[in-house]
């Protein structure tokens, strides 16, 4: 399965297990995490979500033959119904905490998910990027509200507008990262820290977690949708195929032909 579902201990851990493809994620696969986070929220053996990947990569963030698949697809399906946003719902909708073991590639919407994630351990090695404007793209997942807000504007726009990698380090600064460890240690001690939250009580827990998020909720729901709408209208643009086309050829996309 590229989403390993595993629960024990309280953890319920959601694994990308699709390395041929650097974990890339699918319609499928946020189906599958949307499902599984849902489920989560009233499965009373459940009281923490560990999110991880593998040592070579977290996620090389949306699979772009999907977005290229999604695109083109005549299915009635609303952008909003959309797996992807699905799985964006339940991540920042979850009442339970959220924990996250990064390695090797965190790329678009798998540095973007991080920021709804409670506590994230990150290997040293690890490259952070939100290439969206590479790819003739926006922000999403309320990154553009989320990182400016973490980093402020001017590290943010590093980020966002010029769609520049990133070091473990640089998050840890920014504040998208709790811990930056010897990639050896991430997923165990990500592991270690889901236990402590197994431990104290799950109602102090949920809690502390609405408290800390309950501010920006509204903010961020509408930010989303902003995103959301924009992303869509954007991945049918010309710009966009020609990324997606370029990446599949292997070569450097050429925007200069476009206004
Ligand atoms: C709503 C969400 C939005 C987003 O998440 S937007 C962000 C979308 N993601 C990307 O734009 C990243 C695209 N991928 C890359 O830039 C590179 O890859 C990496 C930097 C992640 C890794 O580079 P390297 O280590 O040189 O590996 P490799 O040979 O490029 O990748 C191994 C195989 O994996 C496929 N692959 C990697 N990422 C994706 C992807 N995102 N979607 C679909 N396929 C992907 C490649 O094509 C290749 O395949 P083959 O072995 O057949 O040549």
């Amino acid at each position: 399965m590229a989403i390993e579902v595993t629960k024990a201990n309280g953890i319920l851990t959601l694994e990308f297990n699709r390395i041929e493809r650097k974990n890339a994620i699918t319609s499928s696969m946020y189906q599958s995490l949307a499902d599984a986070i849902n489920a989560a929220q009233d499965d009373p053996e459940v009281r923490a979500i560990l999110l991880a990947g593998k040592p070579e990569a977290f996620t090389a963030g949306n699979d772009l033959e999907d977005f290229m698949k999604t695109t083109r697809a005549n299915d009635g399906v609303a952008f909003g119904d959309r797996p992807v946003f699905q799985f964006m719902r339940a991540l920042s909708g979850s009442a339970k905490p959220v924990v996250a073991a990064v390695s090797g590639l965190a790329i678009g919407i798998g540095t973007t998910l991080l920021m709804h994630c409670d506590l994230v351990y990150a290997a040293d090695g690890t490259k952070f990027s939100v290439p969206f404007t590479q790819l003739g793209l926006c922000p999403e997942f309320g990154s553009s509200l989320l990182m400016p807000l973490a980093g402020g504007h001017a590290r943010a726009a590093e980020k966002l507008m010029l769609g520049e990698p990133f070091t473990a380090q640089e998050a840890y600064d920014m504040g998208i990262v709790s811990k930056v460890l010897p990639a050896a240690d991430v997923l165990e001690h990500a592991r270690a820290q889901a236990a402590k939250l197994v431990a104290l009580p799950a109602a102090s827990i949920r809690t502390t977690k609405r408290l800390m998020t309950a501010s920006r909720k509204a903010q961020l729901e509408a930010i989303i949708a902003e995103e959301s709408k924009l992303f869509f209208e954007m991945l049918q643009g010309a710009e966009a195929n020609e990324a997606f086309t370029a990446f599949f050829e292997k070569r450097k996309p050429d925007f200069t032909k476009f206004a």
